[in-house]
């Protein structure tokens, strides 16, 4: 092998070691921030081939992101949809990278089996699917899109704002069964209601321009302080925003404390005969709760595109053995069910395939960690294929008083040209580019990193 530059991980035992701990990358010579180079770089750089990577992408990621990947040369098994976990729990075992979106659980369970998993590619916006907590410490770094679909969304949710106004789904479910239904009776502009956005993140803040600009007044409640946008304007309790709505619409995250947030006691606080929206997450809603309201009128109207429990893969599946209550959804007025496609435009997953694509690419062959949700951010220029018997070195390792010390006496033996190191919690990140090493010295740093976390 000649060596030019390598990168080596030695994630410390003490956070469960990573099952990579002995992988050498080579770098890219571009520094990392910017973008990526489509070609893979020249093979006897490399001290291992490209082609050793083994991705498995799931849930249909975009063709973009597939032809990042493909392009390095990483073998790349691809299926449209998630896996039943028994299945997921065989595959994920052998590869050093995954690409899901939202539907496929790597639950702590799961990646305790990944012993050669690397990094998590969440090909959407929402990590709640991913036991983060679990992959940071075992050294896998998560990485996502975080706004790449919120326009999408914030668009779905206007058309659907609308709709619930006309009772659009109602007037075209009868013509398709032949009826002629001409009603305006509950029927309205949305020009000068109130839209409450629950959320005021990056597609809350979206929709609330879009909002105004179709006349409609604003109002959000978030649990930040956040600048208003336009004139709308925030108000400081979720009961104020429920009492004064008359649309009101969910964008916050899968959290504990946002669990049935909005359920009975919620849905009462409402106005008589206003609208609910919930494209965020299904265990925002508590959906019996909603039945019950759209049932009494209490609830005029209602569009979901989340739900508790969603299928694995298209087909006829929202029949009540997957959450209980799918046929009294169904058979409500004035409702419209959406099968979780906020962010499914071409627009939005082909960004999202580029920038996790580039994201994981950069992970793999610089070590870089910007934009990872789980993983201190860390960043350096990388080396150039100029420079010879270089290497990089990655050290993931617990945030404890003298670690520093020692991996340095290790790496001390050369020349430590650059280094960084940053830290999240309890977590610490460590790279650094040394010269002057010779293939037979990176397995020896790598050793004496491994025995130091063994004390
Ligand atoms: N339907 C879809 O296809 C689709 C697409 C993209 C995102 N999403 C979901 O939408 C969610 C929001 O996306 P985003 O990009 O706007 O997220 P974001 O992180 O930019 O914004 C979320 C906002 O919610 C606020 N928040 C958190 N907890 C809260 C609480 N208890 N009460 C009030 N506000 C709270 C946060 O402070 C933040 O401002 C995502 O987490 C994801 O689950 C769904
Ligand atoms: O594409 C998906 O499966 C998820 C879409 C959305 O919920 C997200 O979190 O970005």
């Amino acid at each position: 092998m000649t060596q030019a530059q390598n990168i080596f991980r030695a994630p410390d035992a003490e956070l469960s070691v990573s099952p990579s701990a002995a992988t050498f990358h080579s770098p890219l010579s571009s520094f990392g921030g910017g973008a990526l180079p489509q070609r893979a770089q020249p093979k006897q750089l490399k001290p291992f081939n490209t082609q050793d990577i083994k991705i498995l992408l799931l849930e249909n990621v975009n063709q973009s992101g597939r032809d990042i990947l493909t392009g390095q040369g990483y073998q790349v098994e691809f299926h449209k949809s998630s896996l039943p976990e028994d299945q997921l729990i065989e595959k994920i075992r052998d590869v050093h990278v995954i690409g899901i979106r939202s539907k496929t659980k790597l639950s702590e369970k799961v990646l305790r089996e990944a012993k050669n998993l690397l990094v998590i590619g969440c090909f959407c916006i929402g990590t709640n699917q991913v036991d983060l907590e679990y992959a940071a410490h075992h050294g896998i770094a998560v990485f996502n899109s975080p706004f790449a679909n919120s326009r999408s969304v914030a668009e779905l949710v206007i058309a659907e704002i609308i709709a619930l106004a006309r009772q659009l789904g109602d007037r075209s479910n009868e013509m398709h069964r032949g009826t002629w239904n001409k009603v305006s009776n509950k029927c309205w502009e949305i020009r000068g209601k109130t839209l409450g956005i629950i959320g005021y993140g990056h597609i809350g803040s979206q929709l609330s321009v879009l909002a105004e600009a179709m006349g409609m007044s604003v109002i959000y409640y978030d649990v930040v302080n956040l600048m208003a946008l336009g004139t709308a304007r925030q108000v400081p309790k979720l009961e104020d925003l429920l009492r004064e709505a008359d649309f009101v619409t969910l964008h916050v995250p899968e959290l504990p404390e946002t669990k049935n947030m909005i359920s009975a006691t919620q849905l009462n606080q409402m106005k008589d005969g206003a609208y609910l929206i919930n494209a965020s997450r299904g265990t925002v809603v508590d959906i019996p709760a909603l039945i019950n309201a759209m049932r009494s009128g209490k609830i005029a109207g209602a569009a979901l595109d989340v739900y508790p429990s969603e299928p694995r893969a298209n087909g006829d599946y929202f029949i009540n053995n997957l959450n209980g209550w799918e046929e009294d959804l169904r058979s409500l007025n004035n409702i419209i069910l959406t099968p979780h496609i906020g962010g499914s435009t071409e627009e939005a997953q082909r960004a999202i395939g580029v920038e996790v694509g580039e994201a994981l690419v950069r992970y793999i062959n610089l070590g870089i960690t910007l934009g990872s949700v789980n993983m201190p951010e860390v960043n350096m220029r990388s080396l150039t294929l100029e420079e010879p018997d270089h290497a990089r070195i990655i050290y993931i390792h617990n945030n404890v008083p003298g670690v520093l010390r020692k991996v340095n006496e290790i790496l001390g033996n050369h020349n430590v040209d650059k280094q960084i190191s940053d830290s999240k919690g309890d977590l610490a990140y460590l790279m650094a580019d040394v010269s002057d090493v010779q293939t037979s010295d990176l397995k020896e740093i790598q050793d004496a990193l491994e025995a130091l976390s063994c004390k």
